[in-house]
């Protein structure tokens, strides 16, 4: 009897989407497991190709004549676990997507193999050969393998593959295919003593013209040192030479030793605090409840009620009975603190996946991870994969956050995947927010999740009072400004008395639109349906779509006159018109556009928390769980900027931003202000944020929410079409309406579109959208089925999103 695999191969083809059965040859039968990748011939060619092993089970006579065989195992190790395994299958059948992108979404990056081929001469004498392949032939020896990629290098036309393999098939070259990892593990050459008896006769007695030799080797045992050449050469001054010479003699030897890439080192300590009496209740009644078998709590509790130190408990708890833990943050670089925070506590144990580690720092941290070195993993949005070992803790700070929810197929939702992970493991997940998503509260209001809450501030500080300034009323009192009287002048006082004030507005650049006052000529990117936004610093007018650029019109395209103004604002404009109103602030800027370059982050953030600038200028990015002390003011510009957006989370992102923007106020010993600039002032996310009341903000907008029937009331399924060619992408569209007719009418779906997006064109590709709103899953395999048979050789690309964030 023999076995078969059956393995999801390396291919993103929906047609391709099934696992397909091989033989396991006898020489692998018993390394083969489920889990661990192999390597394939796939298709008429052949081609080696990586795949994943589902599943192992018998085979039969008939079955052997038709496969074929595994070649080799691609590691020495599983690579998905069992609870992998399954958390693959559920993304698969959750978000829409194939096998293979569910499984390249849990492993990282560095891991993929790659195809190798290598090339020889057959040196077939009685083989007349074209002369057509002379330039080949030149770069070919007879006597070993040479690299194809360093043949096509020296080749100067492009070269074809399908060349090659005709050279083979008419027996002129000889082919051998390899896979290899993208990223390789990483070793050392280290020099150790060999046998110690050996060296001490010789240090004993070194002959004279080795002395220099002897007494380095004495002090090398002494030391018990393990270090590469370059390390021994410095430590000791000595030249390689004398190393070599020790070598030689077999005193020396040189072994592999596989080392880590390791990133950014950090030494911060964070010390243990007296938990307060709110932070004990909170912990005891998490504690109590998951004995209880509630796996899931939903921790809701005020800016700056120290949220982060119940985290660390939690995570030392698991931590002492041998669990491990995945700590989840919107994104690294904007949560330093966090970071910091756990690090500075756990030290060595913790891992830090940040989204700038290359592909080898991330495949070593996921290595160790996966050794059990690290048992504490902290981390962006693709975190939650990681392999961490007897993992039973998941927690994710800020869950409200939008960048929890991936922009890439499959659009998966960290929460949900956190869910998933926490149930295959009997584990314990926590979700914290000062303004929870609409679906956690939902879940914890239904009794689906635990819910526990923190009303008040660390030492009971108080919470920044908050004032809303209607900007209508201030320009008809005939300000024209950017400032209302009252920010202004509270500005004025924050710098005279020394404190600190963030100035928040979510909108880069100069300005939002640059216009013609004589012709009603906006300047728009020719690429997609957006206006250019001017960015003064570099005097360009930018796409934020597509990055394209163009020079500032000195005068109209249009019509020629000089009236071409730019109107709107954006942080730049705020901050210029900062550095004019008040020349001695020193003002920090922190957007996009001033935190491209590495360690810009850290470098604002830390000015700014050291005291070394006044005011903060930023976009959202300035909105996350920052701790600063001296921050007494927050003003937000425009407070109603998201509130019209045709999409309906618009008003609780409202509420979030102006809550959590207004929680950096006041978090040190001196009392805090917020000043909400607003066109809207009577708006109910509003006035419920600026009294920091979440309860009736949720009571009220959740009732909208049943109304209308959108989610956490119905599932959505979004289904974006896209194409360079509109009047193709208009027609099919409107015929895929029809091919849905019978499901109209029906009260367990309902249908919305198709109808042009909010924006209509992005990078020259035309967008338009159905929805589906209702029991999704029961319909997705007919809607998939019939829009891909109806789109199929056409120009038009359509994608899935389930409950959206975004529908622009
Ligand atoms: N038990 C404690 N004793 C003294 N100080 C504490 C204690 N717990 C937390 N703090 C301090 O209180 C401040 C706020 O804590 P933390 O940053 O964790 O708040 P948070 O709840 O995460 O707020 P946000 O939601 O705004 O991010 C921090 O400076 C922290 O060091
Ligand atoms: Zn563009």
């Amino acid at each position: 009897m023999f076995k078969i695999a059956s393995i999801i191969i390396n291919n993103s083809a929906k047609e391709m989407d099934r696992e397909f059965d091989y033989i396991i040859p006898d020489e692998l039968e018993e390394l083969i497991r489920s889990g661990m990748r192999v390597i394939v011939p796939f298709g008429s060619s052949n081609k080696y190709t990586e795949g994943y092993v589902m599943k192992i089970k018998q085979g039969t006579e008939l079955t052997h004549y038709k496969l074929k065989k595994i070649i080799d195992v691609a590691d020495k190790d599983v690579i998905l676990t069992e609870e992998l395994i399954e958390l693959a299958y559920f993304i698969k059948n959750k978000y829409y997507c194939t096998m293979w992108d569910a499984i390249q979404t849990i492993v990282p990056a560095g891991i993929s193999l790659k195809e190798n081929i290598y090339i020889k001469l057959k040196a077939p004498l009685s083989i007349k050969i074209p002369d057509k392949y002379n330039e080949i032939l030149s770069c070919i020896d007879d006597k070993k393998y040479v690299d194809i990629s360093v043949i096509e290098k020296n080749f100067n036309k492009k070269l074809k593959r399908s060349i090659i393999f005709n050279m083979e098939r008419e027996g002129i070259i000889e082919l051998k295919r390899k896979m290899d990892q993208k990223v390789k593990e990483k070793t050392l050459d280290i020099y150790v003593p060999l046998e110690v008896e050996k060296c001490n006769e010789f240090i004993q007695n070194p002959p004279p013209r080795y002395r220099k030799q002897a007494e380095i080797l004495k002090q090398i045992i002494d030391n018990k040192d393990e270090h590469t050449i370059t390390e021994l050469c410095r430590k000791y001054k000595c030249t390689p030479g004398v190393i070599k010479g020790l070598e030689g003699k077999g005193l020396l030897v040189k072994i592999k030793k596989e080392i880590y890439r390791e990133p950014v080192k950090d030494e911060h300590v964070y010390p243990k605090v007296e938990l307060t009496l709110d932070q004990k209740k909170a912990l005891t009644a998490i504690i109590e409840g998951y004995k209880n078998g509630i796996n899931t709590f939903l921790l809701h509790g005020v800016t700056g009620c120290g949220k982060t130190e119940i985290y660390l408990n939690l995570v030392e708890k698991f931590l002492k009975h041998g669990y491990g833990a995945i700590v989840l943050v919107p994104e690294i670089a904007l949560t330093p603190q966090t970071v910091e925070r756990f690090k500075g506590r756990f030290g060595e144990v913790v891992a830090v996946l940040h989204s700038r580690l290359s592909n080898g720092e991330r495949f070593d941290e996921w290595r160790k991870i996966k050794s059990g070195e690290v048992k504490v993993v902290v981390g962006a949005r693709s975190a939650v994969f990681a392999p961490v070992n007897n993992l039973k803790l998941i927690i994710i700070d800020e869950e409200h956050e939008y960048s929890y929810k991936s922009e890439m197929t499959p659009k998966y939702h960290t929460r949900e995947i956190a869910e998933f992970r926490i149930k295959q493991n009997q584990g314990l997940l926590i979700l914290g927010s000062a303004t929870p998503s609409f679906e956690s509260y939902y879940n914890a209001k239904s009794g689906a999740y635990g819910l526990v809450e923190i009303t008040r501030r660390v030492d009971n500080k108080n919470l920044p009072e908050v004032r809303i300034v209607d900007m209508r009323e201030e320009l008809k009192a005939g300000n024209r400004s950017i400032f209302s009287v009252e920010l202004f002048d509270s500005i004025k006082e924050n710098l005279n008395r020394g404190h600190q004030t963030i100035l928040f507005l979510n909108r880069r650049g100069y300005s939002t639109f640059v216009s013609c006052r004589a012709c009603g000529y906006v300047s728009k990117c020719p690429h997609c349906d957006v206006s250019l936004t001017y960015h003064s610093s570099n005097n360009k007018l930018i796409c934020h779509y597509c990055g394209f650029e163009s020079k500032m019109h000195q005068v109209c395209p249009n019509c020629e006159s000089k009236y071409i103004k730019y109107f709107g604002t954006g942080t730049e404009r705020i901050e210029s018109e900062i550095k004019k109103y008040f020349p001695n602030a020193r003002v920090l800027r922190m957007d996009m556009d001033t935190t491209r370059k590495k360690g810009e982050h850290e470098r604002i953030y830390n000015e700014f928390k050291n005291n070394n600038a006044d005011i903060l200028v930023g976009t959202q990015m300035i909105s996350k769980g920052m701790d600063f002390k001296n921050v007494t003011l927050v003003g937000i510009l425009a407070a109603d900027m998201i509130l019209n957006l045709p999409d309906f989370r618009s008003s609780e992102r409202t509420f979030q931003l102006i809550t959590q923007v207004s929680g950096r106020a006041g978090r040190g010993d001196k009392a805090g202000r917020v000043i909400v600039q607003t066109y809207d002032p009577e708006h109910y996310s509003i006035i419920y944020a600026s009294k920091h009341d979440y309860v009736n903000f949720y009571n009220r907008e959740i009732q909208i929410r049943k109304m209308l029937n959108h989610p956490p009331f119905t599932d959505i399924l979004y289904v974006l079409l896209t194409s360079p060619k509109e009047d193709e992408l208009i027609k099919a569209c409107m015929e895929l309406k029809d091919e849905f007719r019978y499901l109209y009418g029906r009260k367990d779906i309902e249908i919305l579109g198709p109808v042009p997006n909010h924006i209509s064109k992005i990078k020259n590709n035309y967008r338009w959208h159905i929805i589906f709103k209702g029991e999704i899953h029961k319909y997705y395999e007919i809607i998939n089925e019939t829009a891909s048979k109806k789109l199929a050789g056409t120009s038009i690309n359509f994608s899935f999103d389930v409950n959206p964030y975004s529908m622009i």
